[in-house]
This record gives C-alpha cells, sequence and structure tokens, in this order.
C-alpha cells in the first residue's frame, strides 16, 4: 500500500491511501482520519460513502467531520466513489461509470470486471483497514445520495457487521427512480428481481432493522428531492415493519456539502452513542 497523502488535522491525521484491490481487479484510493485517540487505543469506524461524481477528496475536504471524529474518538474511512482508470469501463455521462458505482457487483460486461463496489466496502474495505490500523471491528456506515442508498443497502444486508446506519439525502428506492432505473439495467440487465438486493425500501420491508434508530436528513430545497430521492417510500416501508427510522426534512437545505456539513456533526454524535455500548 501507498500513503498518497497526509495532513495533521484536530491533532489527528488526515491520510489517503492507494492499495491493490482484488474486489476491484485494481487500485484502490480511500481516504483515512486517525483522530488522537488513535495513538492509544483501538477505535470503532464510521465508513461514509459519497456520491456521484465524487472521490474520497469530496467528504475529506468540505465536510468538516473530522472535528467531530476528535471528539468521539472514531475513525473515518472513505472510499473513492468506483473504480478507476483507463482499462476500467466509463460512460460518457456524470451518472454512470467511473464516479457512479453505485455500490453493487456489476453482473453484466464490460462493467463486471471491475465494478464490485459491494463486496469491496462490506469485505475488503473492513479486512483491510482492521489489519493496518488501529481500529475496532465495531462499524458503522453513511453516506450522501448514491452513498446513502449504497450505506442503508450495506448495512440493512448485514445487520451483524454494521451496528449503527444514517444517510444524507440518499436514494432510498432506486429501482422506482431514473438515476436507479439507468445505473441497474447498465450494471445487472433488465432482470427487475435482481434490483431488488440493491433497493434500501425493499430490503428494509423484507428484513426489517434490528438496530437503534436509522437517521436521515433530507433537505427541503434538494433539487432531486422529488425526482430521484423521494424519502417518503423509506418512510412508508419502516412504518409498515415498525422499523425506527428518524427522517428528518430540513427547511432550506439543498443537496450540497454546506448540507452535510451542517448536520454532519449530528450525524456522528449518533454513530458513536450506537458504537460504544
Ligand atoms: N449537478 C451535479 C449532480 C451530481 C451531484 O450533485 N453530486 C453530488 C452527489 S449525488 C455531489 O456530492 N457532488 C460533489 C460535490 O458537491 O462536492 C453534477 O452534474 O455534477
Amino acid at each position: 500500500m501507498e500513503r498518497v497523502s497526509r495532513q495533521a488535522c484536530f491533532g489527528g491525521w488526515q491520510d489517503v491511501y492507494r492499495f491493490d484491490s482484488k474486489s476491484l481487479a485494481g487500485s484502490a484510493t480511500v481516504g483515512v482520519y486517525l483522530p488522537p485517540q488513535a495513538e492509544q487505543r483501538k477505535l470503532p469506524v464510521l465508513y461514509w460513502l459519497s456520491g456521484l461524481t465524487c472521490t474520497e477528496q469530496n467528504f475529506i475536504s468540505k465536510a468538516g467531520a473530522q472535528r467531530y471524529a476528535a471528539e468521539h474518538g472514531v475513525i473515518l474511512v472513505a472510499p473513492d466513489t468506483s473504480p478507476r482508470g483507463d482499462q476500467v469501463a466509463d460512460a460518457d455521462r456524470y451518472d454512470l461509470g467511473q464516479g457512479a458505482g453505485f455500490y453493487l457487483n456489476a453482473t453484466r460486461q464490460p462493467w463486471a470486471a471491475h465494478y464490485r463496489m459491494y463486496d469491496f466496502v462490506v469485505e475488503e474495505l473492513p479486512g483491510w483497514i482492521e489489519s493496518h490500523f488501529p481500529a475496532s471491528d465495531r462499524r458503522a456506515i453513511s453516506g450522501h445520495s448514491m452513498g446513502g442508498h449504497g450505506a442503508l443497502v450495506i448495512a440493512l444486508r448485514n445487520q451483524s457487521r454494521y451496528r449503527s446506519v444514517s444517510a444524507f439525502a440518499p436514494i432510498v428506492a432506486p429501482t422506482q427512480v431514473p438515476w436507479g432505473e439507468l445505473a441497474f439495467s447498465t450494471y445487472l440487465g433488465e432482470d427487475r428481481l435482481s434490483w431488488q438486493d440493491y433497493d434500501a425500501t425493499a430490503l428494509l420491508t423484507r428484513l426489517g432493522w434490528r438496530h437503534g434508530s436509522i437517521l436521515i436528513d433530507q433537505g427541503e430545497a434538494d433539487d432531486f428531492l422529488d425526482s430521484q430521492l423521494q424519502p417518503q417510500r423509506l418512510r412508508e416501508a419502516a412504518a409498515a415493519v415498525n422499523a425506527p427510522l428518524h427522517l428528518r426534512l430540513q427547511p432550506g437545505y439543498d443537496h450540497s456539502y454546506y448540507f452535510i456539513a451542517s448536520f454532519v456533526g449530528e450525524h456522528i454524535a449518533h454513530h458513536a452513542a450506537a458504537l460504544q455500548d
């Protein structure tokens, strides 16, 4: 593995690493924030999944999360959003291909060769983190938009691996909206049954949620709210199976990292509490 950069930050270190990933059949780039407490003991980890067009840089440079991670003694891990490189298939648009991995395992070519972000985030990344850093197997997961979709899907399908989940403006029902329909038909093919394993609303209905409350913030001035996000679909599913969903609609906030920066402290406090006991 290679350390690409290291910056002192709130008494700890904001690092970026690159390593060879089996799941992605290529190199993976990951932001790792080590709070000051990591000098003394093993710490729990919050995994963060970013949205469309993002790399590992967006969260580490724009969310301002390190201050809260240092306060609570939580390691932050923020991977790039897709496989990258000249050998990796791509598309000529922002919502497909590189930067738009949708946290699934693609089954259609040419995508299937590298687009295995689901396996990468669920298995390989925690394995790598827990063997190279003072990180425990107490895990929480969060993300934004496409990454909120990834966080919800991954937590719901792996309830013994994650103690807590939250999201900002997540795509809660990708099988029902244009971003998800395009990505899933491209990466998974036309068999809509196979899409259900990557749809948080369908998964919550099928599996429920056995841990504490799922925290979701959604800006009411988000341009994607009605067309792509539709959080009421998840609210209805949660009510039907009696799952603990805390959906907060935030007046005036849009889809940007200004919105994330405004509430990320509350999300980290929420996860820190769940990771403690
Ligand atoms: N209008 C945007 C749509 C994509 C977008 O809003 N991406 C969100 C995640 S879904 C984001 O985090 N963008 C990067 C940033 O704000 O730093 C574009 O075309 O780039």
